[in-house]
């Protein structure tokens, strides 16, 4: 059974289509990237997934029944997500976000608070509040939330932005060893094509609709690259395509 799955959904914003007939399953285990353009839809698929946006036409299920058919509490348990923007002012230390986290979990949730921040570089920092950190500090502590609910489903919108070589790197390797030992399946949206090699699968998108899903060695090439970003073919791709 496919822990996520979008079947043929379409999507408007008022009458501006956004997403047009995106289906796919994704499996227990998968690390999965999102690509496409700015303004491609990216976001609004995770809302989908995250039942926060209804479909106008089409379903998206997660863990077999409708994502909006679980309710509060029992939806937290199994997905997690993390927004793209997380400006809101937050009178919170960084403990504290975790510990919100944890009070959502099952009581077989996968990881202390300890281990959440030791897994995103914060350990030591539970009494820092949140209002004192950086913008990518402040990104990695809410991934820290996200990981002590214990959804066994995560959608993060660009995870990776504002994060260094270094954290970026580290955030890929956690998340790829907690969908293998523990058999999560993420969905993150990103920009960077060099990062997004190193995912087991990639979905990409233009205009709301999929382009192409597979491998990243197999699909990432020029032509899907330029077609993708509508890119000027004479521009350099050394490095990004296979
Ligand atoms: N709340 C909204 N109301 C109306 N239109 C919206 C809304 N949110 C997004 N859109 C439009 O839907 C389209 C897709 O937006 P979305 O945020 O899903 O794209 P994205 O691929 O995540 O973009 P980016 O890479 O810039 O984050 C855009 O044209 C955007 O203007």
């Amino acid at each position: 059974m496919s822990s996520l799955r979008f079947d043929q959904v379409c999507f408007s914003y008022g009458n501006a289509p956004c997403v047009v007939q995106f289906s796919c399953n994704l499996a227990r285990g998968e690390l999965v990237g999102l690509i496409g353009a700015n303004g491609s839809g990216k976001s609004t698929l995770l809302r989908l997934g995250a039942g926060l946006l209804t479909p106008t036409v089409g379903q998206v299920e997660l863990d077999g029944k409708p994502v909006r058919s679980w309710k509060g509490e029992e939806r937290a348990t199994r997905l997690g997500y993390l927004p793209q923007s997380i400006e809101a002012p937050l009178p919170f230390r960084v403990g504290e976000l975790v510990e919100m986290g944890r009070a959502a979990a099952r009581k077989d949730h996968l990881l202390s608070c300890q281990e959440v921040l030791a897994a995103v570089g914060l350990e030591g920092h539970e009494q820092t509040p949140l209002s004192q950190i950086s913008g990518g500090e402040r990104r990695r502590a809410f991934i820290a939330m996200i990981l002590a609910q214990g959804g066994k489903t995560l959608l993060l919108d660009e995870p990776l932005a504002g994060l260094d070589l270094r954290y970026q790197y580290e955030l890929l390797t956690l998340l790829r060893s907690l969908c293998q030992t523990h058999n999560l399946t993420i969905l993150l949206s990103l920009h960077d094509l060099i990062l997004a090699r190193n995912l087991d699968r990639l979905l990409v998108i233009r205009q709301g609709q999929l382009l192409a899903d597979g491998l990243p060695t197999d699909i990432l090439t020029q032509q899907l690259v330029q077609q993708t970003f509508d890119l000027d073919p004479r521009f350099l791709m050394a490095g990004i395509v296979g």
